[in-house]
């Protein structure tokens, strides 16, 4: 008999512990996000293209009005392969990851002895897939090619935090120009919780919705402690205070722009500023994904926004010290194409020897936001009492902590009952960014 429709193809049960998260499962959050959340994300593509046809042409030309229709028509196409659940296919385009993604996509398609499939694969690969063609489909045009269609809503989430994003820079003003002796252990720490919840700003999970940061911060993380389920700030505050002789390297890998990629740049300060730090790395993502995450364009946006804010004088005092800080090489801003690959990181020795050397100098890998958990756990529905070096699954390059609000149902690191706990008072605890996890390894 002809499938009524895609779900037929999907179990009607919630994720098996340890099985990779699948929309194949339909009680799953991977089954919700690829019936109803990621066909919303194209066509909100595809409206945004509509609705600024005009104002495009203006900027990129006559020609771009036929690769607007070009895009669209091939997003339309997208979304329907992926609502019918068809085989997911090659990439055309010849972009710097273009064979990395097709040589996935080959070895996947030979192990599994069939193409993927939108529900019947892992969560990760799929969704990672979805941005990836959605970058293609601008790829493939000439006087677009480079464009984000989700730059407007990045720079929105910056503009409508503006309040909250003053408060927390006059604070760190005030905190590194001051000539009395701070905490500093309860300083760093209160900047590690501001970039963790930063990460609720995010607008895939909103789907869109404005998620301007409009609290005071500051008020916000004292009272959200208990939030915090898996808590290894004390271990992160002794990676950071360690005087170990090696160099004072430290990494952040990047989640959203707007007011997470602020509260990022705060504590890289204070981290230079306190001599914890005399080198920082930043990791940002190649080509627009997952809606908020940030780029090269949004990193250097956002401190030029800062510079310009006249009623904020704290905010161009602070741009000042951070277009210093790159000038002089004590912060790096970097691309690599790997983040933007559908692999999680144990992998990454494999895939990208490179760049998994160059962490081995590291004082410590700050990996922000969900999906980058998602990727150094695996996309696997481990017990929530497993131990997160296990789910690391030998993902080891240098001491590392993560900094997420839960919005994906996978968590590790839980102590017995935990879990049954939230879940009596929170049944959605695993989606809705309510909660975090700080997870660190050292070694
Ligand atoms: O990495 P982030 O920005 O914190 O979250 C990414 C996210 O919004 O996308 C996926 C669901 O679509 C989940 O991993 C999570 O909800
Ligand atoms: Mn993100």
């Amino acid at each position: 008999m002809a499938k009524a429709s895609v779900s037929d193809d999907c179990i009607d049960m919630v994720t098996p512990w340890n099985e990779y998260l699948s929309a194949k499962y339909k009680r799953s959050f991977a089954y919700h996000t690829v019936r109803n959340r990621l066909p919303v994300t194209v066509t909100q593509v595809i409206d945004h293209l509509s609705r600024s046809k005009e104002a495009l042409v203006q900027t990129y030309g006559e020609g771009s009005r036929e690769e607007i229709k070009q895009i669209i028509g091939y997003l339309s196409k997208l979304k329907n392969e992926m609502q019918t659940n068809k085989p997911l296919i090659s990439l055309e385009a010849n972009e710097v990851d273009a064979s990395d993604w097709n040589n996935f996509l080959n070895t996947t398609e030979e192990r599994l002895g069939r193409p993927l499939l939108w529900f019947a694969d892992v969560w990760l690969h799929i969704e990672c897939y979805l941005y990836r063609r959605i970058r293609e489909s601008f790829a493939l045009t000439k006087h677009l090619n480079q464009y984000d269609p989700f730059r407007h809503q990045k720079e929105e989430a910056f503009t409508g935090s503006l309040q909250a994003i003053s408060v927390v820079g006059s604070y760190l003003l005030k905190l590194i120009e001051s000539d009395a002796k701070i905490d500093t252990e309860q300083c760093v720490l209160q900047f590690l919780k501001l970039s963790l919840w930063g990460n609720r700003c995010d607008l895939s999970i909103s789907g869109g919705k404005d998620i301007s940061q409009v609290e005071n911060p500051l008020d916000m993380i004292s009272t959200l402690d208990e939030l915090i389920l898996v808590n290894d700030l004390q271990k992160v505050w002794s990676a950071l205070n360690s005087t170990s002789s090696g160099p004072k390297i430290i990494d952040i890998i990047f989640d959203n722009s707007g007011y997470e990629l602020f509260s990022d740049l705060c504590l890289a300060h204070l981290l230079v500023k306190l001599g914890l730090a005399n080198k920082i790395r930043f990791h940002g993502k190649r080509v627009p994904w997952f809606i908020s995450d940030v780029m090269e364009h949004d990193f250097h946006w956002l401190i030029q926004e800062m510079a310009n804010q006249t009623r904020a004088p704290c905010l161009s005092k602070l741009s000042t010290m951070w277009k210093d800080f790159l000038s002089s090489g004590t912060w790096t801003y970097l691309t690599e194409s790997f983040w933007t690959l559908p692999y999680s990181y144990d992998a990454m020795k494999q895939i990208d020897p490179e760049l998994y050397n160059s962490f081995e100098g590291s004082k410590l890998l700050i990996f922000k936001g969900d999906l980058n958990y998602r990727k150094l756990v695996g996309d696997v529905f481990w017990p929530h009492t497993e131990k997160f070096s296990v789910a690391l699954r030998g993902f080891e390059p240098a001491p590392l902590v993560t900094l997420r609000t839960i919005k994906a149902d996978v968590v590790v690191g839980l102590q017995p009952g935990q879990a049954e706990k939230v879940a009596q008072k929170d049944t959605d605890w695993l989606v809705t960014g309510k909660y975090a996890v700080v997870s660190c390894l050292v070694k």
